[in-house]
């Protein structure tokens, strides 16, 4: 089965958060099921430099104003296509925000020329190529179901995966005439969204399934509390939407053999994380004084709950814990952790901004890694902790319920905790939760049982990749 992925960021060539991850790991996890993915991904400046002999493979005269290439190249065993479109993606900012973090402020161009593309790949564009489906990712990719509802590809199945419904691509009414659709598309039906125009929209309606991150969240996101406006257009397309919990590259994130970290270690090793904790405590100039290093590693955002977990830093000190924050984000919460950080020298550290080496050295070092998501789709980083011995708690909300065995009486009697749950998303439920994780991290044999099963926990891609491919296969069949 040939498979087209769509989507805005790719793990390892440019990551902002999840979706990256999930992009980049996807491809490899489908091969065993008879998937080939192919990926589409805009050419943004660190990408293109990171590409090793791209072949062009297709290519457009005119894609919104000006010619654009589509470049084929294996890297590190990604079979990658790359829309060269300097014009949109030759920028000195991110992927999305120019260097003063604004959104770029042709965003509905750029993403509605990736979705283009990626119809016009579904419809032929390539002469070597051609996919069975296509599976998108967030607002960015959202557009491909509706150009290919509009054009030759009609009839060929869409996957829409939602990472997370709080970005939708909105735009004012004014660039529905620059998008080069139909002036029917400029319904309820399709991308029209109280009177502006929704991308993110315009994909929930045309794609042929739906599917979110986790079980808990496709639930969830059917709520007003959480469906952020979608609830009633997701309620009505509920037999097309499912949840398949994500999985982790478990060769990138592996303590045996990590390169990011002081000291390799396994299951049956746990002792030499004591190493990583030395390296870890030196880069956040910690003392040495013992107690559970708390980490964070995180958008800094009121989706994290970070400005509930700034409520309780001083309670983490005052209990001999020490909080390690490696983020960026809202100003005024970057501000609290660093007027945190000053208040308690050797027991707070803060390091602003992204670092990939540091976040597995973090996950390696540290005792405990904290979540309190107001809403989570799936979360990857309890999985990271899951895989490295660093014991995640967590609230109590979509993937991080479905991936936690909160370590209540039974769950410990019968040996299968992971971590820590709490709810509601406040200072108090927070502050109980890491009660409990000071008085088992006391017990040394609860806290390395909690380690240990977190350890055997299956975070891989193996069940949610036989998902997917069950998913692809029955569109399939539907013809
Ligand atoms: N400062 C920093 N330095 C280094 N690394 C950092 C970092 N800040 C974050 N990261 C990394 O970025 C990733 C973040 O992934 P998450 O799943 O936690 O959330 P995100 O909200 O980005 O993703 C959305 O999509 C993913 C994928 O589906 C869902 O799991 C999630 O719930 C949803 O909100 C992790 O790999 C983490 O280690």
């Amino acid at each position: 089965m040939e498979v087209l992925s769509v989507a805005s960021e790719v793990f390892p060539l440019i990551k902002t958060g999840g979706l990256a991850d999930v992009a980049g790991a996807l491809p490899a996890a489908l091969k065993p099921h008879g998937v080939r993915m192919r990926t589409l991904m805009p050419g943004y400046p660190v990408v293109m430099q990171k590409l090793r002999k791209p072949q062009k493979v297709g290519g457009f005269n005119n894609l919104f104003g000006h010619p654009a290439s589509i470049l084929g190249v294996d890297h590190q065993g990604l079979d990658l296509l790359v829309l060269d479109a300097p014009e949109l993606f030759d920028r000195d900012g991110g992927p999305y925000v120019d260097k003063r973090g604004l959104d770029y402020p042709d965003n509905f161009r750029r993403f509605a020329a990736l979705s283009l593309a990626a119809a016009e790949i579904a419809a032929g564009l390539l002469p070597s190529w051609k996919p069975d489906l296509v599976h998108v990712h967030d607002w960015q990719a959202a557009l491909t179901p509706v150009y290919m509802r509009f054009g030759p590809a009609h009839g060929m199945p869409v996957v829409l995966t939602i990472h997370n419904i709080a970005f939708q691509g909105q735009f004012g009414p004014e660039v529905f005439p620059q998008l080069a659709l139909p002036p029917e598309a400029f319904s309820v039906n399709f991308v029209e969204y109280f009177g502006d125009v929704g991308f993110l929209k315009g994909g929930l309606q045309t794609a042929n399934a739906i599917t979110t991150v986790s079980p808990s969240y496709a639930q969830e996101i059917l709520t007003a509390e959480f469906g952020m406006g979608f609830d009633g257009l997701l309620t009505a397309r509920l037999s097309h939407l499912s949840g398949i919990v994500n999985g982790i590259d478990t060769d990138v994130w592996n303590p045996q053999t990590d390169p990011h970290i002081a000291a390799n270690y396994g299951p049956t090793t746990l002792k030499k994380r004591e190493i990583n904790r030395k390296a870890l405590s030196e880069h956040f100039g910690f003392d040495n004084a013992p107690g559970p290093i708390f980490c964070v590693v995180s958008r800094l955002t009121w989706q994290k709950g970070m400005d509930v977990l700034a409520e309780v830093i001083d309670d983490i000190v005052d209990n001999g814990g020490k909080l390690a924050v490696l983020g960026s984000g809202d100003a005024s919460l970057e501000s609290a952790f660093l007027t945190a950080a000053a208040r308690h020298p050797g027991r707070v550290g803060m390091v602003t901004g992204y670092n990939e080496p540091l976040s597995h050295l973090m996950q390696a070092g540290a005792d405990a890694i904290l979540i309190p998501s107001r809403f989570e789709p799936c979360g990857l980083t309890q999985l990271y902790g899951l895989r490295y011995g660093c014991v995640p708690i967590v609230a109590h909300t979509g993937g991080l319920a479905d991936t936690i065995i909160d370590a209540n009486e039974a769950a410990l009697a019968a040996r299968v905790a992971t971590g820590f749950q709490f709810s509601p998303v406040s200072a108090a439920s927070l502050r109980q939760a890491l009660r409990r994780a000071f008085a088992a991290y006391r017990q040394p044999k609860v806290w390395a049982r909690l380690q240990a099963q977190g350890m055997k926990s299956d975070v891989s891609w193996d069940s949610s990749a036989h998902r997917y491919a069950d998913l692809y296969s029955s569109l399939l069949a539907k013809g």
